[in-house]
């Protein structure tokens, strides 16, 4: 146990926290300016980019820059040298070399670019649903991805032109399936490294729906690496191309750059120059998409990234017996009884950690929820939440929440709950809020979405709300990023996000552990005054005595899964029944240095 803070000076809340140093991430203006300021710096992203732009130009606008057309052929022109208006001669069939190399393109970059769409619509949301819910589709979906990458591509597109036909498009559709594996994997990997991250949990907590979190949350995690893997893709769909074109297996009537190649190889001892032109362009459009995509990964990945505390970092181990206090008459705003909680574990045996809680918060009560490490007050509080981790289950028992029952809850009903009858202020500020958005955009959200508010509203409440958390320049953090914020100030912004929809009840985990001491008597002092103003029920999880004593009416002892003691503050503080309360007070006594009687700083100095 971290040894207990008793805030030496209730009711003042100061401003001292400050901004922190710009040299902690990109400046100012934000990271989508310094993004774009990274591109427009980096030769080889501009470069890259400038003559991509300048192929497809050609290749998308092909009738402005010829008169000809792509197939007219006249054998009489035959290997005919350039001059009088074709550019670059003309092929064996006396077609223009020039308007083929232009309309050709159109078709190799048109086909690569169905295959990289096929391959991202395919891979991309199946690789996000299989790593954002897990479970069966995640099975099942590994397993038709194993599958199709022990197929050999090539082989495949043999298959299939011999089934299908020579049809070029066809060919780039099943080029795009046999790729997708490749999206999937990388988007799955991503969103399931980050499924645990408490920030994905905080928006739940604010009754944000799936669909959005991954919207808003996910996919800017995928993002840069789909958009290098769509430039790599759309290289190597080139490149097949033109190897099936080459060999003969395409449509040979379409001109493309592949065909272009098996035309000029046949006719390489008359006119080597022939290899020469749709060699070069698609060398160029292939090496430039390499670079451009090594460019990208460069440029997009040097962000910022979200602290690696997933929430099964601070978990202990520990299971036990049994005992049970407090029931009666529930009250109105919050009621637990027999609440249990079961965790089904890796070998498939389960393990009940909660053993059958009760548990009461009245409107404008706070009740604290103590108990050592591991005791289980962290699952209890997920589960009035109607937020477990994964494996975890109410196995048993009934959570009103403001006489809506929560256990068994559809996610809707648990989404209409959260924000504005329940909220939540985390222990660890930081790892809650997405590293990739402002604090205007984190406090915002909820409010557009919940309140229904337009965005210039969304932000003068926000700013607003920045302000009753004292929050010393609101301007400035609103437009701040989290690692441009100091961890008191996350705790505000996350406090004031949390009441921003004037929630019935607020459950608050261990809110100030992950502070340091004088940042937790400010944090303190402030929950106690916004919980004053608005009457607001809190349910305030810790293991600091000193904590409940400042700010708690009444008190839950825990232990072992159970709650082993309830009373009054007063009552459970200085008259307490349990031994196992006696030691957690003596605990309490002994960690703490003896101190004078408290006075002001200044004098204490
Ligand atoms: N994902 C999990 N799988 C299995 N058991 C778990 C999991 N998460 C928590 N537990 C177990 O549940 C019990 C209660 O954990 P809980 O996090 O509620 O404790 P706590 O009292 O909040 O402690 P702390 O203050 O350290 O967070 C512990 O024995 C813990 O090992």
């Amino acid at each position: 146990m971290s040894s207990p803070v008793t805030p030496d000076a209730p009711g003042r809340a100061a401003t001292q926290p400050e901004h922190r140093p710009e040299a902690a991430g990109p400046p100012g203006p934000g990271r989508r300016s310094a993004t774009v300021r990274r591109f427009l710096t980096s030769p080889q992203a501009l470069g890259s980019s400038l003559v991509l732009a300048a192929v497809v130009t050609l290749v998308v606008f092909a009738p402005l820059f010829t008169a000809h057309a792509p197939t007219t052929a006249d054998l009489e022109d035959a290997f005919g040298p350039p001059g009088g208006g074709h550019l670059l001669g003309f092929d064996s069939s006396g077609r223009d070399v020039w308007s083929r190399l232009l309309y050709g393109g159109r078709n190799t970059l048109g086909g690569a670019l169905l295959a990289v769409a096929v391959a991202l619509a395919v891979g991309v949301p199946s690789g996000l649903a299989a790593g954002y819910y897990g479970g069966w589709f995640d099975s099942l979906s590994n397993w038709w991805v194993n599958l199709v990458m022990a197929l050999p591509a090539m082989v495949v597109l043999l298959a299939t032109r011999a089934v299908l036909g020579t049809d070029v498009w066809v060919l780039m559709i099943v080029l795009g399936v046999l790729v997708a594996p490749a999206f999937y994997r990388l988007v799955r990997g991503a969103v399931a490294a980050m499924r645990g991250e408490l920030y994905v949990d905080a928006a739940r907590v604010f009754g944000l729906r799936d669909s959005r979190i991954i919207a808003r949350h996910v996919l800017v995690v995928v993002r840069a690496p789909v958009i290098i893997q769509g430039a790599l893709v759309a290289g190597m769909a080139i490149g097949l191309q033109a190897g099936l074109e080459f060999l003969g297996i395409g449509s040979g009537d379409l001109p493309t750059w592949g065909a272009m190649l098996n035309e000029a190889f046949t006719n390489i001892q008359r006119a080597p120059l022939f290899m020469l032109w749709p060699g070069l362009a698609l060398g160029l459009t292939s090496a430039t998409l390499v670079l451009l995509a090594a460019s990208l990964r460069d440029v997009l990945e040097d962000r910022g990234t979200a602290p690696a505390t997933g929430r099964g970092a601070r978990r202990g181990g520990a299971d036990a017996p049994t005992t049970l206090d407090s029931a009666g008459e529930r009250a109105d705003l919050l009621s637990v009884r027999d609440l249990a909680v079961t965790y089904t574990l890796a070998d498939g045996s389960s393990r009940e950690v909660v053993h059958g809680v009760d548990l009461d918060v009245r409107r404008g009560e706070v009740l604290g929820l103590v108990g050592e490490s591991g005791s289980g007050k962290t699952q209890t509080a997920f589960s009035v939440l109607g937020l477990l981790p994964e494996g975890g289950r109410v196995s048993r028992g009934s959570v009103l929440l403001d006489g809506t029952e929560v256990v068994g809850s559809t996610d809707r009903a648990l989404r209409n709950l959260r924000g504005d009858t329940v909220a939540y202020v985390p222990q660890e500020p930081m790892s809650n809020l997405d590293p990739a958005f402002t604090i205007g955009d984190h406090l915002t959200e909820p409010l557009r979405v919940k309140l229904g508010l337009s965005r210039a509203q969304a932000r003068e409440r926000a700013l607003d709300l920045l302000r009753q958390v004292e929050i010393p320049d609101p301007e400035r953090t609103f437009r701040s990023h989290p690692h441009q914020i100091s961890g008191g100030m996350a705790q505000r912004v996350l406090i004031a996000g949390a009441v921003s929809c004037d929630p019935d009840l607020l459950v608050a985990d261990e809110p100030t552990t992950a502070l340091d001491v004088t940042v937790q008597a400010e944090v303190l002092a402030l929950l106690r005054r916004l919980q004053a103003e608005r009457g607001m029920g809190v349910l305030l999880v810790t293991h600091n005595l000193g904590v409940v004593a400042d700010l708690c009416d009444r008190v839950a002892v825990m232990r072992d899964g159970r709650i082993v003691e309830t009373g009054t503050t007063e009552r459970i503080l200085s008259d307490p029944r349990e031994d196992y309360t006696r030691g957690l007070l003596d605990a309490v006594l002994d960690d703490t240095p003896a101190r004078a009687p408290w006075q002001p700083r200044e004098a204490a100095q």
